[in-house]
């Protein structure tokens, strides 16, 4: 058990280990040419709503893959605090999708007639196969916390210290870069980190690569807004 002998010695979860460990990959999500374009106010408003729009509907598919966690950590969990922080999960995105509504009309998008481009399509179809029963709570609920971290570290590095983000889209990076919503992701971690401290070593690799396959499909997915220059 190579990770989990490593986190034993230094007394860090095997998150951190992987964190230190992907560093690269994980910046390569969380400081992506399109956040870097927000924080510096260089960002092209035709991008920006590219990316609003296709997350719209990113958002619509990830509603049911929080309620097959829920469901996972119902059947699977050993703690039952972990259904709360899931739970709350599930009803903040009741908030988020009316959020989106209004954001997009404020920019004049029709939702309605939104088309998810591949990298959408392809990253919604990575979603659906983690709602299979036969996939591991482990490694549903690290695929959830890794999600949301890179929003809450990308976002938050907009409204950071010496950030010249444009007024109109403090709001979005607020959404995500509060305070609140990093201490979900922290509970998200937390639950995450305690499973793969028991996993075996087969699930504890199922769980890194799944780490590893959400970083790439995020900033595919960050890709498909830049292009629209
Ligand atoms: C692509 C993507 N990744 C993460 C999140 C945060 N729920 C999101 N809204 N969209």
């Amino acid at each position: 058990m190579e990770e989990q002998a490593k986190c034993e010695e230094k007394k860090i979860g095997v998150i951190e280990t992987w964190l230190r460990k992907h560093r690269l990959l994980f910046q390569g999500a969380t400081r992506h040419p399109l956040i870097l374009s927000i924080r510096d106010g260089s960002i092209n408003i035709a991008s920006f709503k590219s990316w609003l729009a296709q997350d719209y509907l990113f958002v619509r598919a990830f509603v049911p893959f929080v309620a097959s966690v829920l469901i996972k950590a119902w059947k699977e969990s050993d703690e039952s605090g972990d259904m709360e922080v899931i739970l709350g999960g599930v009803a903040s995105l009741e908030d988020e999708l009316s959020w989106f509504k209004r954001e997009s009309s404020k920019w004049g998008i029709s939702l309605s007639e939104v088309v998810p481009q591949q990298a959408n399509k392809k990253y919604c179809g990575l979603l659906e196969s983690l709602m299979s029963p036969d996939v591991e709570y482990t490694v549903a609920i690290t695929a959830f916390w890794v999600i949301e971290a890179v929003y809450q570290e990308s976002f938050a590095h907009c409204i950071g210290e010496g950030s010249k983000t444009p007024q109109e889209l403090k709001e979005t990076c607020e959404r995500w870069g509060n305070e609140a919503f990093a201490k979900y992701c922290q509970s998200l971690q937390n639950i995450a980190n305690r499973r793969l401290q028991n996993a075996s070593d087969e699930e504890l690799k199922k769980a890194e690569v799944m780490f590893l396959n959400v970083l790439e499909y995020e900033v595919d997915f960050w890709n498909m807004s830049r292009g629209n220059v």
